[in-house]
């Protein structure tokens, strides 16, 4: 077994606290998604409490899905503190280049935090680093030709792991570029399933530990992505519609085992001369 299935062992056996601070569409999917993986959610926003409950937390999960002015507030404070303790920031910068209110939130969190990992999809990312790529609401709507070097740039200089996710995800830890090639259309059938991969993402770098490496909190999201893209194949085989979709995707995340994870994963090093 490699390295995958070992990370989905360590979430399984570590069952990290995940504060998460996210959108009111995907709430209830994302804390079964946890569950389902084997973590511990807890939707926390008041900013009487987010500073204490994101100090206990594994990991804490930023999202910007529906933001307004108190969410913002209390995600940059809970930001703070999880700073503050080493505990490890997941940032989902939801529909970042829709509007100016969006663009503005996510880059000014992005500056006033030290994230572990920034994931969005293409479009998204491709907006939020300047890289070009377009976004229809919550969802991309393009992407830009140079995004994986655009990462990595990126990734390089925050020191942070960069995530965009489509039919391939990319992921850089600053220096390397990997192209995982699992999943399956139906995720974008369902709303939020960027967000509860986000999420889960949460559990993984959680239980990589306070102040890990970039290439070890890439090492775990590698793995966190493909546990999920690879329950959501088993999922889909069994699926009538989205629907049973997302229902089968909690029981293939529940029954996920590291054999099944480790012999789907389609997880590849993107050399410079295929990154156009
Ligand atoms: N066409 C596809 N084929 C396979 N997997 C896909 C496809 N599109 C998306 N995925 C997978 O779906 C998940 C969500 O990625 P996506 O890029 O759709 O995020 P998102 O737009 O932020 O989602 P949402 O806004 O619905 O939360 C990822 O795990 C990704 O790998
Ligand atoms: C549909 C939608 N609108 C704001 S957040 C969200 C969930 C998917 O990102
Ligand atoms: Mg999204």
């Amino acid at each position: 077994m490699t390295d995958i299935g070992e990370w989905l062992l360590k979430v399984r056996g570590e069952r990290p606290l995940v504060h998460n601070i996210t959108n009111l569409v995907v709430t209830n999917v994302a804390a079964n998604a946890l569950l389902a993986i084997g973590a511990s959610p807890v939707m926390a926003y008041a900013e009487e409490e987010v500073a204490d409950m994101a100090r206990l937390a594994q990991a804490l999960a930023l999202n910007m899905g529906t933001l307004d002015q108190r969410v913002v507030a209390a995600m940059r404070r809970a930001g703070r503190a999880a700073n503050d303790a080493g505990v490890p920031v997941v940032f989902d910068p939801v529909g970042v280049g829709a509007t100016p209110y969006r663009t503005e939130t996510a880059r000014t969190l992005c500056d006033e935090l030290r994230l572990a990992v920034l994931r969005g999809n293409a479009g998204e990312i491709g907006v939020l680093l300047g890289a070009g790529g377009a976004v229809k609401g919550v969802d991309a709507a393009g992407a830009a030709a140079g995004l994986p070097q655009a990462m990595r740039a990126y990734a390089a200089e925050r020191g942070c792991v960069v995530v965009a996710t489509g039919e391939t995800d990319y992921v850089t830890d600053g220096k390397t570029v990997w192209a995982l090639r699992n999943g399956h259309p139906l995720l974008a059938a369902v709303t939020g399933s960027g967000c509860q991969l986000t999420a889960i993402l949460g559990a993984f770098v959680g239980v990589a530990g306070r102040g890990a490496d970039v290439a070890v909190q890439a090492a775990a999201v590698i793995a966190g992505i493909t546990c999920f893209n690879v329950a959501a194949e088993m999922a889909a085989a069994r699926a009538d519609g989205p629907g049973t979709f997302q229902a089968r995707l909690f029981d293939a995340l529940y029954h996920l085992t590291p054999e099944d994870a480790v012999a789907r994963a389609r997880v590849e090093v993107l050399d410079e001369g295929r990154m156009a």
